[in-house]
């Protein structure tokens, strides 16, 4: 009798303990973040005619800033700086360009912010390397070329984009400037289908680690977005390649439009963290494979981490099942 009382009194002190640990580690977060205010400012968007590039644009515009959003189509980086600019807080005072560029070899990516800075007169406080692409398939039936020009896209025109805005803001002494790279849950697992584009994930992850450490001494704040499954033309793009055993294993995530992944991205460079995620899978992910990077709460993200260790492993013999299921991995 007295022992199972005991036994209940230590249990909910642990959990009021944590509990009063995650307030306060809260509360300390909140206190300690960095300004972020883009309202005047130079905000620079590669990927921003669709998907989720243009709803991180068409956010930057209600916010006041001025947005150049970068890409390789023209007339639907027209439409979109007129859907942007329809968003703005205060259309007569904000500027919005575009710069038609190819952003995965150097000279696009830097030709591409010279010619935004060039247009609106204005330094890049804020840059956004939002353009990525994904062609799932069984990598065996996959080219060599596919490899390189994904990881020339998704990794090199982060880092291009990434290196030419930082040195510009160092250069130009623009402290509290803030760069900003989309990885993806991806980026913290690997999945079949996939094997072309995780890597290109983790390397985007592993460059935005190491320069967030590089570039705080500058005062130029570095985040890194990992979404879950968005509904854009990238994913409709994707979905025909597809290999059905990548789409029965990914239904698991249920998928955000790209306005909800915009505001959740917002709240989470508000709140100054490091690592962004949206859903619930992506946030239990974050805390799982974690490694060094900094927490977003320390407490409940160590209380995450523990409800991951077990959830994962179960599922991931459910996904390795899968795979033997699906004998022929077939594009259907
Ligand atoms: N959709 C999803 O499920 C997920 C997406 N992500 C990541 O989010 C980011 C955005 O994805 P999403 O909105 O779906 O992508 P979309 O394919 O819908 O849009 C991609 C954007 O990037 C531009 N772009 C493509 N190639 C280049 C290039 N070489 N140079 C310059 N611009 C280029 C496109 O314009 P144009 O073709 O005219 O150049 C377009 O504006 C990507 O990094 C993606 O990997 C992460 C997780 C999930
Ligand atoms: C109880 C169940 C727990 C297990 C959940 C684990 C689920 C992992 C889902 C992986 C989702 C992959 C999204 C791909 C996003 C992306 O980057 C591509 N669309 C490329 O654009």
């Amino acid at each position: 009798m007295e022992d199972w009382r005991a036994a209940l009194v230590t249990l909910f002190s642990v959990l009021g303990g944590i509990l009063v640990l995650g307030v306060g580690a809260e509360v300390v977060n909140r206190l300690r973040a960095p300004k972020f205010d883009v309202k005047d400012k130079h905000c620079y968007v590669t990927g921003g005619s669709q998907g989720l590039g243009k709803a991180v644009a068409q956010d930057l515009a209600r916010r006041g800033a001025h947005v150049t959003i970068v890409a390789r189509r023209e007339a639907i980086l027209k439409e979109a700086v007129a859907e942007i600019k329809a968003c703005a807080a205060d259309a007569k005072q904000q500027q919005f360009e575009y710069v038609i560029a190819d952003v995965s070899t150097s000279a696009g990516a830097t030709a591409a912010i010279e010619e935004a800075v060039v247009k609106q007169k204005r330094p890049i406080t804020h840059a956004f390397a939002v353009a990525g692409v994904s062609n799932p398939g069984v990598f065996l039936e996959q080219s060599k070329e596919l490899i390189q020009k994904t990881m020339e896209l998704n990794y090199l025109g982060t880092a291009f984009t990434a290196h030419e805005v930082a040195r510009r803001m160092v250069a130009e002494n623009i402290r509290g400037g803030h760069i900003v790279m989309v990885s993806s849950v991806l980026g913290f697992l690997g999945l079949i289908g996939y094997s072309v584009y995780c890597p290109t994930k983790y390397a985007v992850r592993g460059l935005a680690e190491a320069l967030r450490v590089e570039l705080q001494a500058h005062g130029i704040n570095v985040h890194c977005y990992f979404p879950g499954t968005i509904f854009t033309p990238g994913y409709e793009a994707e979905n025909l390649t597809k290999p059905q055993v990548t789409k029965d294993i990914e239904g698991a995530d249920e998928g955000l439009t790209p306005e909800q992944c915009s505001a959740g991205l917002f709240r989470g460079i508000k709140r100054g963290e490091f690592a962004i995620a949206t859903d619930f899978i992506g946030i239990v992910l974050r805390c799982t494979t974690r490694g060094v990077m900094p927490n977003n709460n320390v407490v409940l993200d160590g209380v995450l981490a523990a409800l991951g260790w077990p959830i994962f492993g179960v599922w991931r013999l459910i996904v390795d099942h899968t795979v033997f299921k699906h004998a022929k991995l077939k594009v259907e």
